[in-house]
């Protein structure tokens, strides 16, 4: 006689076992995880005396290796999500971290935007001015500063905080990261970008842009000339700001970004200040950031436009 048919509570019960026996592998796994990351920890505060572990280069090489590994139903931003969660809360076993966001309308969404990113439990603190936010991170209250993209709808008077990383003094900050990096369908504002700053260099991740400043004394000269001077130093350059300090030298500084890795010692930079043989020019690589995954990368639809 053959058994009946089990019930659907049965069958339940079944694959509920295995889901359980799979979170346990899940939860095993996360532990051995933590070990190895408190030894990364070890290894850098022993090396560099480290007091900033954040990694940005290799946090975007892991996602992007996940992403395209990834395979099934689950949805992509939110395996990418659980990982982000996985890896600060590591960063926070390492040593101190905290996040300072530009909340400049007081309407929470770059603080929205930081969370996505740096996860649910990161110390966060929202400040009304961009300069307070440089000004944390200079001063090493906080690890990482969330600012918007300079030029975009978002930065209102503080729009040139970029302008006080233009400096070659030790310590200054720079622009380690670019949000979202995986953008979350259902984020409140889906055009909102933001730079993140912390007193560490930008390392290269195989697909990156960096910003360049230049700044010229004089007259004011065209962004075609911009491009060229660019294009002489082998360098194909976007124009992303520009600020106008004015003064006696008449100085105008301007905000640039190629789309590759270029460290602050790169050797095209000095060319690039030679490129404007009749102005005074200064130059400095302000940062860079691991180039976000798109939307078709991602694969899921684009929100519909409202
Ligand atoms: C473990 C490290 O430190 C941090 C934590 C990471 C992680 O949990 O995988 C990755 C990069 C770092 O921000 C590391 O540098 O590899």
């Amino acid at each position: 006689m053959s058994s009946p048919e089990p019930t659907p509570d049965e069958r339940l019960d079944v694959l509920r076992q295995q889901i359980d026996t799979i979170d346990d592998e899940l939860h095993d796994l996360i532990v051995r995880r933590t070990e190895l990351v408190e030894r990364v920890g070890e290894i850098k505060r022993d090396a560099w005396g480290q007091v900033s572990f954040i990694r940005p280069g290799r946090e975007a090489r892991m996602l992007r290796r996940l992403n395209a590994q990834h395979r099934g139903r689950f949805p992509r931003p939110v395996l990418l999500r659980l990982w982000r969660e996985m890896i600060i809360g590591s960063l926070c076993l390492e040593g101190p971290f905290s996040v300072a966001v530009f909340d400049g309308r007081g309407d929470g969404e770059f603080w929205d935007l930081s969370r996505d990113h740096f996860g649910s439990f990161a110390p966060m603190r929202a400040h009304r001015s961009a300069t307070e936010v440089v000004t944390e991170i200079s001063a090493g209250s906080a690890t990482v500063g969330v600012l918007p993209v300079p030029g975009s709808h978002h930065a209102n008077d503080d729009a040139h905080w970029w302008r006080a990383l233009f400096s070659e003094r030790p310590g200054t900050p720079k622009v380690i990261a670019r949000l979202p990096f995986v953008r979350m369908p259902n984020s409140r504002a889906q055009d909102l970008d933001g730079l993140v700053i912390s007193a560490l260099d930008p390392e290269p991740t195989g697909d990156d842009r960096s910003l360049i400043a230049v700044e010229l004394e004089g007259s004011e000269i065209s962004r075609d000339r911009l491009f060229e001077g660019f294009e002489r130093a082998g360098l194909r350059a976007r124009w992303i700001d520009s600020h106008v300090t004015g003064g006696p030298a008449n100085l105008r500084t301007h905000l640039l970004e190629v789309p590759e890795f270029v460290a602050a010692d790169d050797e095209r930079l000095g060319r690039l200040r030679n490129s404007f043989p009749d102005v005074a020019a200064r130059v400095i690589a302000i940062g860079g950031y691991a180039t976000p995954l798109t939307l078709d990368e991602l694969r899921y639809p684009a929100p519909p436009a409202s």
